[in-house]
C-alpha cells in the first residue's frame, strides 16, 4: 500500500471549488479530507488569503511518483500557470508524505522539506490524525506546538465550508 498525505491550497479565482478538484479526482483513494482553514500567506505576503486543506489518500498500486503526477494532473486541470515562487495560485497540490519514504530527488522531496514549519499543513493534518507523525521529524503535535503562536493564529476553521460539495 502507499499512504499519502497532500496538502492543498488555493488563492486564486473560485478557491473553494478549485480545493475540489483534487477531491474529485481523487475519490477513488481519498481516507479522508480535512476541514477547509482560511489562511494568512506566508512567503510572499502581498497576495490574497489563502483556502488550505490536507487530503489523506491510499492506493496499493501507486508509488511516490503516482502521487506526484496526480497531483500535478490535479493543478493542471485548475489552470495553474506558474508563475513566481511562493506567488499566488488557482491550486497547489504538494506530497507532503507518502508512507515512510524519504526522498532527495529535487522533483520530489519526502517529505515535503516545507512541513515542520507550515501551520497550514500541520494544522488540518492533525485534524484528520491526532497522532498524526512526520517521517524524520516526529510527532506533527510537537511541531505545531514549536511555532510562532501568530503562525497559529494564521489558519482559521472555516466550518461554513467543506470539500465535499
Ligand atoms: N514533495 C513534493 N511535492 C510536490 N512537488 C514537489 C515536491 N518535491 C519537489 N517538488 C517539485 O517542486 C516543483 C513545484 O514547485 P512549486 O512551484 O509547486 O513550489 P511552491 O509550491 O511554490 O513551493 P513549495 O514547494 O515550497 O510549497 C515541482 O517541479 C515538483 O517536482
Ligand atoms: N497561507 C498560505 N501561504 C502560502 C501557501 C499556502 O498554501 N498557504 N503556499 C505558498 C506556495 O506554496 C505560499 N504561501
Amino acid at each position: 500500500m502507499t499512504r499519502a498525505v497532500l496538502s492543498i491550497g488555493s488563492n486564486l479565482g473560485d478557491r473553494l471549488a478549485n480545493l475540489r478538484i483534487p477531491v474529485r479526482s481523487l475519490a477513488a483513494w481519498l481516507v479522508a479530507a480535512s476541514p477547509v482553514y482560511e489562511t494568512k500567506p506566508w512567503g510572499v505576503t502581498d497576495q490574497p488569503d489563502f483556502l488550505n486543506a490536507v487530503l489523506i489518500v491510499d492506493d496499493p498500486d501507486a508509488d511516490e511518483w503516482t502521487w506526484l503526477d496526480r497531483a500535478q494532473s490535479a493543478e493542471q486541470q485548475a489552470g495553474r500557470v506558474r508563475t513566481r515562487r511562493w506567488g499566488p495560485r488557482t491550486l497547489d497540490v504538494d506530497v507532503v508524505t507518502v508512507d515512510n519514504v524519504t526522498s532527495t530527488h529535487p522533483d520530489l522531496l519526502l517529505p515535503h522539506p516545507g512541513t515542520p514549519t507550515r501551520a497550514t499543513v500541520l494544522i488540518p493534518w492533525l485534524a484528520l490524525d491526532p497522532a498524526a507523525d512526520l517521517p524524520t521529524h516526529g510527532p506533527v503535535a510537537e511541531l505545531l506546538a514549536a511555532l510562532p503562536p501568530t503562525d497559529i493564529a494564521d489558519v482559521k476553521p472555516r466550518t461554513d465550508l467543506s470539500l465535499h460539495p
